[in-house]
């Protein structure tokens, strides 16, 4: 089965004329892994400047296929722009099968597509995040955990670069592969009660969602040295001291609606300028700076004298 994948790199309605090296460069930014088996170079298509890329993935889907179990679920609300993902296995604490790393696909690529978003929730179901990966799964795929890897590296880089304002909601647990989704979010909001490891030492193993690479990128080299190393759980007052959480909620109550308000807090903005503030912080984060400035501009002027543009400067200057 092909993937075909249509990822918006642009804001839509642009006259772009890239140059090949900021092409690969913006490519690179959604599909990171040559070699998870991009077939051919992106197909340009028109004015939306949807590039169609064809990843060739059965082989991995299917083997993950093979470890059922839980679900990861997407409710997406198109009056608040706020989608949430659940990550639904509670029986085990949402711990994430096989298949479950496939249903987590399939909402990257849904919310890839919704282009009335502007907001992402990241949670667990039933009180806690998640345990990490499914130790059923992992027992049986322990001849061959590359691909999975190399599946939920490719995963957790394009939820990162999702033109969406992300939050990791974490109540209860986020262990091991589940501490690595956390870092695949812009912001993390715990409950009094959480407990944060990254205990994959334990198992005598180091990350295999990609958490490391972000990790280092938002506490540091020093500080991901000592959480990985030691494997510490770490409570609220030590996750929020050493900067891997950006809020502590007030309870452990109706969470989700306490993430819904701070989300909306903080990113009041329309859809079309949240996700145009997105993309520029992505290209600033990933873009040496001449390909950053060169989209950063293109951004700027999909939203210059649009019609909230000029409503915004009318309304300010009847005020002045
Ligand atoms: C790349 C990293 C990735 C990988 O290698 O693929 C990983 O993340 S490996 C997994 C790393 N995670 C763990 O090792 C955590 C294991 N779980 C626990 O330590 C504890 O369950 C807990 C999360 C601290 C909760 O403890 P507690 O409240 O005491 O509940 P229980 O331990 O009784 O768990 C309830 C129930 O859930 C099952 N469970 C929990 N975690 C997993 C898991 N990761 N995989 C499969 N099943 C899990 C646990 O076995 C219990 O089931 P029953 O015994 O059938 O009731």
């Amino acid at each position: 089965m092909m993937f075909r994948k249509s990822v918006y790199l642009f804001s839509p309605l642009m006259d772009l004329k890239i140059d090949r090296s900021t092409e690969d460069f913006l490519l690179r930014l959604y599909y990171p892994y040559d070699g998870v088996g991009l077939k051919r170079r992106p197909k340009y298509h028109g004015l939306t400047k949807t590039w169609q890329c064809s990843c060739t993935y059965s082989k991995i889907i299917e083997q993950l296929r093979q470890h059922p179990g839980g679900s990861v679920d997407l409710l997406k609300d198109n009056n608040t722009g706020i989608a949430t993902i659940t990550i639904n296995n509670p029986e085990k604490k949402n711990a994430i099968s096989g298949k479950m790393m496939v249903d987590l696909e399939e909402c990257v690529s849904e919310l890839e597509n919704w282009v009335d978003g502007k907001g992402l929730i990241l949670t667990g179901k039933d009180k806690t995040f998640c345990s990490g990966g499914d130790l059923g799964t992992v027992r049986n795929i322990l001849s061959n955990g590359d691909d999975m890897c190399k599946f939920m590296h490719h995963v957790t880089t394009r939820l990162y670069n999702l033109p969406l304002i992300s939050v990791a909601l974490v109540d209860g647990y986020a262990l091991g592969g589940g501490a690595e989704l956390i870092t695949a979010c812009d912001f993390r909001l715990i409950t009094p009660r959480a407990k944060i490891g990254f205990i994959h030492v334990k198992l005598n193993i180091g990350t295999g969602f990609g958490g490391t690479t972000r990790l280092v990128q938002q506490i540091g080299r020093i500080k991901t040295l000592q959480v990985l190393s030691s494997g510490m759980v770490m409570n609220t007052d030590l996750a929020k001291k050493i900067g891997l959480v950006d809020e502590i909620l007030d309870n452990n109550e109706n969470t989700l609606e306490q993430g819904k308000t701070w989300l909306l807090e903080h990113c009041k903005g329309s859809v079309t300028t949240t996700r145009v503030i997105k993309q520029m912080v992505l290209a600033g984060e990933k873009l040496d700076t001449d390909a950053s400035l060169l989209e950063e501009r293109k951004l700027f002027k999909s939203v210059w004298g649009n019609k909230l543009h000029a409503a915004a400067v009318s309304k300010k200057s009847k005020h002045s």
